[in-house]
């Protein structure tokens, strides 16, 4: 065991900090050297070198922003398609200040983005709350709008005063010039196109704080948004603010791709910035692969130079030769869309999503180990206590007078609870008792009619979930929601409270406290994980686990997050004998160690061998509270369970206690 962990502390996810340091630098360097090669050609300004010049360049500024889509697509799943629309506002946003508005060169820069950054936010403040393809509309009508407007306000671009910027150009922007050097496109033969090592410079620089945020606890924000935005508010995660964060992340980043943009062509033209622009964008993070760090960029370089190359003209030209018509081929588009389609059949996830797979398989990490292993396996480390953590026995949680109403349905009335430090409470009653719906009251999932939840003395009630769970209330579920697709380690770390909590820019400019931080969580993560008898699978994806080890996982989580009460939905629901004797022994150790549980469940064994009180409902309403042993022997218990109070019964509810 000893050795397995060892390895997972050096080889799961997360290496030493010395180490983590030196594949961030390496990161670096190895974006630098492949972008220097990439621009080193066309410094000499040869003509031949400019087409190749604007390449790079091109890819440069797709890059940029398709990696910003890539955070809010790619991570958080929420679809845009009009990550075009925030390229134009940079793009034009920057001319206009620059040219018009007369603002230095660095100043228009910050300014455009910024503009780019504040429509991004009001957008997305007033289309958070939709979900799916509601909202991947509301950004498509943005770029359409956007469009638009580019194509009527010639106008508009003519009273600027600025040489023709919204129409098919000759109108050249004048190049910037930065700590002293004059920044030239790579526009004509003779041109330097120095301005492309300022950009590389930028471009290593955004891509190194991406690539911290997204394996930064922040990241592990979006991708728990991406999976279930359900799961993530109980986890403490404020799903609305960290979408309307991304968002405006995203349209910053597609604000610079368009500035990028300006600096390589000099001028602007309406059809550059139509919504295929954004279905490319769109299509770097399919192609490359959503939701991972290098797919993007992988994806953007492929598109761009498909796009501007001429491989998909002379496909095109040879369907003409073999067909002898122009009707009937793929023009260029058409083949890129050819292209999309091929890439979702055979590789759903994306280039880099496909080998990172493949690697995963070859590495035998997807292996599954015995399932029954899981809870009767354990480990018992002390669980550090928690600083409010009062003596055993003094009240942590009231419930007072808790009323929920579905429709006509009382399903809980005037409920009174409470829970002791350092204790397990089981809330028992029949089908329908309402037991799950306190559970979901007392955890934000509903609002409840009446009454007060006070944890500690602050109230619960009326809060939302991810408050409710920053306040230090964890929970599982009547069914084991994890993160399918991301390791049982990745879904133990989604526990801890930087995943809620950590800043922004702590995130992406990863201060050295910020990798001794990962190390911790990291390191905790693992003791949980061995200590609810699944560090055997810490590199499994949760999704492929048995049901009795998600259950475990949940609960590592819960305890990831050093909850104060944590909330257990019928834990026993689908687990064998075996299994359950493990959760039993886990609640009990988790009880000695300092924690408080609520326990909602109909396996009567585990009730009577773990609870210190019980409280039975029925039909909503508190029915018996006591002892274990008091409240199974209750009549009117066995009445609510069975009907009618049946000797025989009686008897065999004895037996379970
Ligand atoms: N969202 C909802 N909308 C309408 N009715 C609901 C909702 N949630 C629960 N109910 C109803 O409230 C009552 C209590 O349900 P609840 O799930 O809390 O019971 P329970 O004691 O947890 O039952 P079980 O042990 O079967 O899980 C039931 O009649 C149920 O149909």
């Amino acid at each position: 065991m000893t050795s397995l962990l060892k390895r997972l502390a050096g080889g799961t996810g997360s290496r030493s900090v010395k180490a983590e340091l030196r594949g961030d630098v390496l990161f670096a360097l190895v974006i630098g050297v492949v972008g220097l090669i990439a621009i080193l050609p066309g410094r000499d300004g040869a003509g031949t070198a400019m087409a190749d010049m604007q390449l790079v360049g091109s890819i440069f500024a797709v890059i940029i922003a398709a990696i910003g889509l890539n955070l809010l697509t790619g991570y958080a799943k929420l679809v845009s398609l009009g990550q075009g629309a925030f390229y134009a506002i940079g793009a034009y946003g920057f001319a206009y200040l620059f040219l018009d508005g007369g603002f230095p060169a660095l100043l228009a820069i910050l300014v455009a983005l910024i503009l780019s950054g504040i429509i991004g936010a009001l957008l997305a403040l007033g289309s958070m709350r939709l979900r799916g393809p509601q909202f991947s509309m509301i950004t498509l009508v943005l770029a359409i709008v956007v469009e638009r407007i580019l194509e009527q306000l010639e106008t508009f671009g003519r009273a600027s005063g600025y040489p023709n910027p919204l129409s098919h150009g000759t109108g050249l922007l004048e190049p910037i010039e930065l700590f002293g050097t004059r920044l030239e496109p790579p526009l004509l033969a003779g041109t330097p196109g120095n301005v492309l090592v300022a950009l590389l410079i930028v471009l290593v620089i955004v891509l190194v704080l991406y690539r911290n945020l997204v394996r930064s606890s922040w990241g592990r924000s979006l991708r728990a948004i991406g999976e279930s935005e359900h799961l993530a508010a109980h986890l403490g995660v404020n799903v609305f603010s960290r979408k309307v964060v991304v968002f405006t992340v995203a349209s910053v980043l597609g604000g610079l791709g368009g500035i990028f943009y300006v600096q390589i062509f000099a001028h602007l033209q309406p059809e550059t910035f139509d919504i295929f622009l954004s279905i490319t964008i769109v299509l770097s993070v399919i192609l490359g692969g959503g939701g991972t760090v290098l797919g993007p960029v992988i994806g953007a370089a492929l598109i761009t130079w498909l796009q501007r190359s001429d491989v998909l003209t002379s496909v095109a030209d040879a369907q003409q030769d073999l067909f002898g018509t122009d009707r009937w081929y793929l023009s260029t588009p058409g083949l890129l869309g050819l292209l999309f389609v091929i890439t979702l059949f055979l590789l759903p996830n994306g280039i880099v999503g496909t080998a990172n797979n493949a690697l995963r398989r070859w590495a035998g990490a997807d292996d599954e180990s015995d399932a029954d292993a899981a809870l009767a396996d354990l480990e018992v480390a002390q669980l550090p206590p928690r600083e409010e953590r009062r003596e055993p026995g003094a009240e942590l949680l009231r419930i007072d007078g808790a009323s929920k109403r579905f429709g006509g349905l009382q399903a809980v009335g005037e409920m009174e609870l409470a829970v002791r430090e350092a204790s397990i409470h089981a809330v028992i009653g029949p089908n329908g008792a309402g037991k799950s719906t306190l559970a979901n009251l007392l955890t934000g999932v509903y609002q409840p009619d009446e009454g007060s939840f006070r944890l500690d003395g602050v109230e619960l009630a009326q809060l939302k979930a991810h408050a409710i769970a920053r306040s230090g209330v964890a929970r599982t579920f009547q069914t084991p929601q994890v993160f399918p697709h991301e390791t049982t380690l990745e879904n133990v770390k989604a526990g801890f409270v930087d995943v809620a909590q950590l800043p922004l820019w702590k995130a992406a400019l990863k201060p050295p406290s910020q990798y001794r931080r990962e190390r911790e969580i990291h390191d905790r993560a693992i003791e949980l994980l061995d200590r609810v008898g699944l560090a055997e699978d810490a590199s499994t994806l949760a999704g492929s686990l048995s049901y009795g080890k998600q259950r475990a996982l949940e609960i590592a989580r819960a305890m990831a997050m050093d909850p104060r009460l944590i909330v257990l939905d019928e834990p026993a629901a689908g687990l064998n004998p075996t299994e359950c004797d493990g959760l039993a022994a886990l609640l009990l150790q988790l009880r000695e160690d300092g924690m408080a549980m609520i326990l909602v469940e109909h396996h009567m064994d585990l009730v009577g061998q773990v609870a210190d009180e019980v409280t039975c409902m029925d039909q909503g309403r508190l029915l018996a509270h006591g002892s274990a042993e008091e409240v199974l022997a209750d009549p009117a218990v066995v009445a609510a369970y069975l009907g009618v109070p049946d000797p025989d019964d009686v008897a065999e509810m004895e037996v379970a206690r």
